[in-house]
C-alpha cells in the first residue's frame, strides 16, 4: 500500500531532488518542474519515454507541454501527497532528459 512520505523520508528523498531544479508546489503536497528540450520534436519524445515508466509504475504524472516545454507536477492522488512513487518517477525524468 503506498503511503505519504515521512519526514525522513523527505529528507533523503525529496530534499535531493529539490537541488536538481524541482520545486515544492504552493498549497499542495507536490513537487513540480519545467523541462526545456530543443524543439517540440524532442519535448514529445521525452514526455512518451517517460510517459512509458508512468504506465509501467501505474504513476502518472500531471504534465502540460507548450511546443518545446514540458511543465510537470508529480504527486500521489490514492494518498494526497508525495510518496515514494513521485521520487522514483521524478528521477527517472530527470535521467532521461539528460
Ligand atoms: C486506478 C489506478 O491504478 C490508480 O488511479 C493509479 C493510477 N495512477 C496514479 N498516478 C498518480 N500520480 N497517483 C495515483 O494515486 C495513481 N493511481
Amino acid at each position: 500500500m503506498t503511503e505519504k512520505l515521512s519526514d525522513t523520508a523527505r529528507t533523503t528523498m525529496i530534499e535531493p531532488l529539490l537541488r536538481d531544479g524541482w520545486s515544492l508546489v504552493e498549497g499542495r503536497d507536490a513537487i513540480s518542474k519545467e523541462f526545456k528540450f530543443s524543439d517540440f520534436a524532442d519535448a514529445l519524445g521525452w514526455m512518451v519515454r517517460a510517459g512509458v515508466w508512468a504506465e509501467k509504475w501505474n504513476h502518472h504524472p500531471e504534465w502540460s507541454n507548450v511546443y518545446n516545454k514540458v511543465s510537470v507536477t508529480l504527486t500521489t492522488h490514492d494518498v494526497d501527497g508525495l510518496s515514494t512513487l513521485d521520487a522514483k518517477l521524478a528521477r527517472k525524468m530527470d535521467i532521461l532528459a539528460g
